[in-house]
């Protein structure tokens, strides 16, 4: 079983290709594989598939086996991999995701490697109970959640996959081992949730940190860079065009007025090719 080990700003993943469909033992070989002491050691495995409606399907299976719906970091790296190896180094890619439909790509490269990345991460979802959360209204912003004897205040969207995202003092400092598995299973969540710990600096600059569902603790989520932006849009505190910077880089997140469209820019990585002898 060959593999290539990519990643977008830290968030690693196994890319496997060359499969028609997922193996029917895909959560068991993301555990095992994801394992960073007894495996390959990543956050997720990402499948490119072939698709009828677009150039590539991509599924990603996080690393306890879960399967999400989607995953920003991940659509880049397809999107590098397909470029990279691509004759006619076509910019624009299209991939399908399992829970947020075909997705457009603009691949910007130097000297025929893929640079910067931009992903039309589509609408974001804001009814309450879409995301999924158990709060039946329009909107889920600035909302009291209380988990281990504290109550923050979080603000609910979906990017496909479920996010909450939360303000703190601050967030590079955030003790995300404490705080994120409780939010993450918490019973406002009926599919549990990405958390995204975040912190403003100005109406164009946020530090984020993130526990996401499924990982732990990543460097990078590039689906919780977008719903970030979108509360912090919800709730007054930037522009609708920010950085968000991540532990492990910067992504450049904007949610278009005219079209209700978030679009995430960001680099993506190719580390290393690898074999698993079965
Ligand atoms: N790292 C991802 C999100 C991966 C899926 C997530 N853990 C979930 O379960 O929803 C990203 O870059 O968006």
């Amino acid at each position: 079983m060959e593999f290539t080990k990519m990643n977008g700003l830290g968030n690693d993943f196994i890319v496997l290709s060359g499969y028609k469909e997922l193996p029917d033992n895909v959560a068991e070989l993301a555990v095992r594989w994801c394992n960073r002491f007894f495996g390959i050691g990543a956050d997720g495995l990402v499948f490119i598939l072939p698709s009828e409606k677009a150039d590539v399907q991509m599924r990603i299976i996080n690393s306890d086996g879960s399967e999400p719906e989607q995953c920003g970091n991940a659509i880049r790296c397809v999107a590098k991999y397909v470029y990279d190896r691509d004759p006619g180094k076509r910019e624009a890619i299209t991939v399908e995701t399992r829970g947020a439909g075909v997705q457009q790509v603009h691949v910007t490269a130097e000297k025929g490697i893929a640079k910067a990345i931009r992903v039309d991460m589509g609408e974001p979802v804001l009814q309450g109970l879409e995301i999924p959360t158990t709060i039946d209204a329009e909107r889920v912003i600035d909302q009291p959640i209380e988990a281990g004897g504290r109550t923050f205040t979080f603000t609910a969207v979906s990017m496909g996959n479920p996010h909450c995202v939360i303000d703190v003092e601050d967030a590079p400092s955030f003790d995300l081992a404490a705080w994120g598995p409780l939010l993450e299973q918490h019973p406002l969540f009926p599919n549990k949730a990405n958390v995204e710990f975040v912190t403003v600096r100005s109406r164009d600059y946020a530090d984020m940190r993130v526990w996401e569902r499924g990982a732990g603790p990543t460097l990078a989520c590039g689906t919780g860079a977008c719903a970030t932006l979108v509360a912090l849009v919800l709730t007054g505190k930037t522009d609708r065009t920010a950085t968000i910077s991540l532990k492990g880089g910067d992504l450049l997140i904007e949610w278009n007025e005219a079209d209700n469209r978030v679009y995430m820019t960001g680099p993506a990585a190719e580390v290393y090719k690898g074999k698993v002898e079965e």
